[in-house]
């Protein structure tokens, strides 16, 4: 391979229905729904239509069978070309990174010269499955040749058989919610209750700021008679924080720190960022906000509690700022997903601390401390609600549009994900 093959993508802009809570304004919108409007609001936004566009790539967490590929049904929901490929991409909450990712390293290996990345969620269309002995005896009877093998099938159905197996954010391996994994991990570093509670207000007051400003015009499009994100709560206050009772640790006692407002709602949302190559994006007369550069997925073994469920992104980031020759006071701005407020401060303090950097990074010292007046500064997941798949196109969107007309300016995106795995990018403003 010659280096000549490698070119700029180029991040064109973005578009997302505003987040909503789940059974709220979408509880009766699923997964293709969502997705597809998202994506009829960026054709719109972008002059898409007829468009072939090289790939799309999306994804949800939580899927229905039915959608075996989503993401092609969503693209023949819109007015592009039917000859664009598409494909369904799953890395729990880091699905959309994921897929943003790897569209970008196809059009810098030129491959393709334009992309379309993002994902979906619905918690409120979350699939319910059957029980095991209702399945058998489905396919039983899906497979009858007669009317009487049929009913034979089907009379074998017991009333203990119908219970439905609600759906839930449990990691397999271990049974425990993300939540009380994260409350196991905030208790180890020693987050206090009062940082996550300024983190989650910070992102509230911030969120509602860039909606004020009209930073979300030309990202957002309403959707259900929604036009902002209807988690976000500008009239929150610390106090008003800090008299919700824990919601995750509770066996932690009066130590106990995280709450329903410093942990993300469950919610519904979709989301889409828009890519070419810089020739692609010249003939066709866009924008050119920021180029992506470059990501790294990482995995930490969780399971016999080595290392927190939601790390991964301290040993990806180790990993990626020393490919790139860089430090945190590199980035103009730093977007940390926030699954949770915990979550936010322990990678923080992981990179700042000199005996995790080299116990477990294998550095020479500490990677570095943020400055958080550059973290999230247009708000993030605490306020505008986590849709999982959805969230990684919120960010590099968001990002990408913080650092257009910046050339030169870095931004740097860390994303958590279930399974002990997330995935840290950076980009470059332009
Ligand atoms: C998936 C991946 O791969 C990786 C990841 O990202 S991990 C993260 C995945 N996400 C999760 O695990 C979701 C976690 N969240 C949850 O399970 C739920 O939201 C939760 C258990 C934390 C809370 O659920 P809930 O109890 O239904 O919340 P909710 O009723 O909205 O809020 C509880 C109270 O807090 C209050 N509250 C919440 N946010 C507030 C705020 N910002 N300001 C003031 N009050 C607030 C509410 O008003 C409510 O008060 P009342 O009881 O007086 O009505």
């Amino acid at each position: 391979m010659s280096a000549q093959n490698i070119r700029d993508a180029v991040i064109i802009g973005g578009n997302r229905i505003p987040f909503a809570r789940a059974h709220t304004a979408y509880a009766t919108a699923g997964n293709q729904d969502m997705l597809t409007s998202t994506l009829n609001g960026l054709v719109a936004r972008f002059g898409l239509q007829g468009e072939q566009i090289g790939t799309v790539a999306a994804g949800a967490v939580m899927k229905h069978s039915k959608n075996f590929n989503l993401t092609r049904e969503s693209v023949l929901g819109t007015p592009l070309d039917p000859k664009t490929p598409a494909f369904d991409v799953q890395m729990a909450c880091a699905t959309g990174m994921e897929a943003i990712g790897s569209m970008a390293n196809k059009i810098k290996l030129g491959q393709i010269d334009s992309a379309i990345a993002g994902g979906v969620d619905s918690i409120s269309d979350a699939p319910i499955v059957v029980t095991d002995e209702l399945r058998g005896i489905l396919m039983e009877a899906n497979r009858a040749k007669t009317v009487s093998q049929r009913l034979k099938a089907l009379a074998k159905i017991r009333p203990g058989h119908l219970a439905p197996q609600a759906p839930g954010v449990n990691e397999p391996r271990t049974g425990m919610s993300m939540g009380e994994h994260m409350a196991i991990t905030a208790h180890a570093w020693g987050i206090t209750r009062a940082e996550q509670d300024e983190l989650a207000l910070a992102s509230h007051k911030n969120l509602a700021a860039a909606y004020d400003r009209g930073f979300f015009d030309d990202l957002v499009t309403p959707f259900k008679g929604v036009s902002r994100d209807n988690n976000m709560r500008a009239d929150s206050t610390l106090e008003k924080l800090g008299k919700l009772s824990p919601a995750f640790g509770r066996d932690l006692g009066n130590e106990a720190t995280m709450t329903a407002a410093n942990s993300t709602a469950l919610t519904d949302g979709a989301s889409a960022v828009l890519l070419g190559s810089e020739e692609w994006a010249d003939q066709h007369d866009l924008p050119k906000l920021a180029n992506f550069i470059d990501y790294e997925e990482g995995a930490v073994d969780f399971v016999d509690g080595a290392e927190g469920l939601l790390m991964a992104p301290a040993y990806a980031a180790a990993r990626m700022l020393k490919r790139n020759n860089l430090s945190f006071s590199d980035f103009e701005y730093l977007e940390i997903h926030e699954a949770f407020a915990s979550t936010v401060l322990a990678q923080i303090k992981a990179w700042e601390s000199e005996e995790f950097c080299k116990n477990k990074l294998g550095l020479d010292s500490a990677l570095g401390t943020i400055d958080r007046s550059r973290l999230n500064v247009n708000g993030s997941s605490l306020a505008a609600g986590h849709p999982f798949a959805a969230t990684g196109g919120r960010i590099v969107a968001t990002l990408a549009k913080a650092l257009h007309g910046k050339p030169g300016k870095l931004g740097f995106i860390s994303v958590c994900a279930a399974g002990g795995q997330g995935i840290t990018a950076i980009i470059e403003g332009r």
